[in-house]
């Protein structure tokens, strides 16, 4: 039988007056949400996600949990039209949220980055900003500014010079996230941004995905990780190819959720005040 537990934890708390004043400042631009209904993929035979309907709120850190196989990628990667949905929308502001994806920054999971391309830091962090410029045109002094103070934010201004490859699992998952800081995006989307990364990693991970989201992004992260980490989210997506629940935290982790999305016994701590 399996049994899934995680610590008793604190309520993370996110003070607007401790955030950077151009994130706050930025606040007004996003206060809607995605709404995905009756989202159906196929693979070939296999069918990885059945009916799921829900919302993706602006202003919330938002985390998609389930165990292997449940189909987390799956959702995050339908609704951006990396993979085909067989039935279903995915709108936001009342349109295909694949028309807008100017409006979404994207990290992949680590193992589909090309760790071996030769490019530096600096060169990957640039990336972000060629939507705004296109291709084969300089880069602008506000464009630089952007990427030196998205380096900046996540303590990588050191290893501008440094090929990405060189770096640890911790540093080039900081170098994805000041790419997709430098894209001034809407919305955010991380798949498993938390596998193989140092504690100070993770620190800076959940500091920068909390600063977006009280700046009214919409920031949503694949995880499968049902330790304390999970104290960091605001709303969960809780899938095991069928939608499982979603909502709050306190209203998602509940002992008859998380059973019927692991099996088995689940002990649960609840954090609720
Ligand atoms: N390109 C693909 N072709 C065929 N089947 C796929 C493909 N991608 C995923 N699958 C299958 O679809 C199901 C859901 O996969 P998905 O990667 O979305 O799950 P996940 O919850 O993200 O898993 P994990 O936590 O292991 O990363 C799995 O059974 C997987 O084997």
């Amino acid at each position: 039988m399996k049994t899934v537990s995680y610590p008793k934890f604190d309520l993370s708390k996110r003070k607007l007056g401790e955030m950077p004043l151009e994130v706050v400042k930025s606040s007004a631009n996003s206060a809607e949400a995605i709404n995905i209904a009756h989202l159906g993929v196929h693979y070939r035979t296999q069918e990885a996600l059945r009916d799921v309907n829900c919302i993706i709120k602006p202003g919330r850190l938002t985390g998609i949990f389930g165990p292997n196989g449940a189909g987390k990628s799956t959702l995050m990667k339908a609704m951006l039209g990396l993979v085909p949905a067989s039935r279903g929308t995915v709108l936001y502001h009342g349109k295909p949220l694949m028309q807008q994806l100017d409006k979404v920054a994207y990290v992949p999971q680590r193992s589909q980055i090309d760790w071996t391309y030769p490019a530096t830091v600096w060169d990957v962090v640039m990336m972000g900003r060629v939507k705004k410029t296109g291709w084969f045109r300089n880069f602008s002094t506000v464009s630089r500014q952007v990427a030196k103070s998205a380096l900046e934010r996540v303590g990588m201004t050191e290893y501008s010079d440094r090929p990405i490859g060189q770096l640890s699992g911790g540093q080039q998952q900081r170098v994805f996230l000041a790419r997709a800081l430098t894209q001034e995006a809407e919305i955010f989307c991380f798949d498993e941004p938390l596998v193989g990364i140092d504690q100070k990693t993770q620190s800076v991970v959940f500091q920068v995905f909390g600063e977006l989201a009280a700046a009214g992004k919409i920031v949503l992260v694949v995880n499968h990780d049902l330790g304390e980490s999970i104290t960091h989210f605001d709303d969960l997506i809780l899938l095991n190819r069928d939608l499982i629940a979603t909502g709050s935290r306190q209203q998602v982790l509940t002992e008859d959720n998380l059973s019927s999305a692991y099996g088995g016994k689940v002990i649960y701590f609840s954090d609720a005040a």
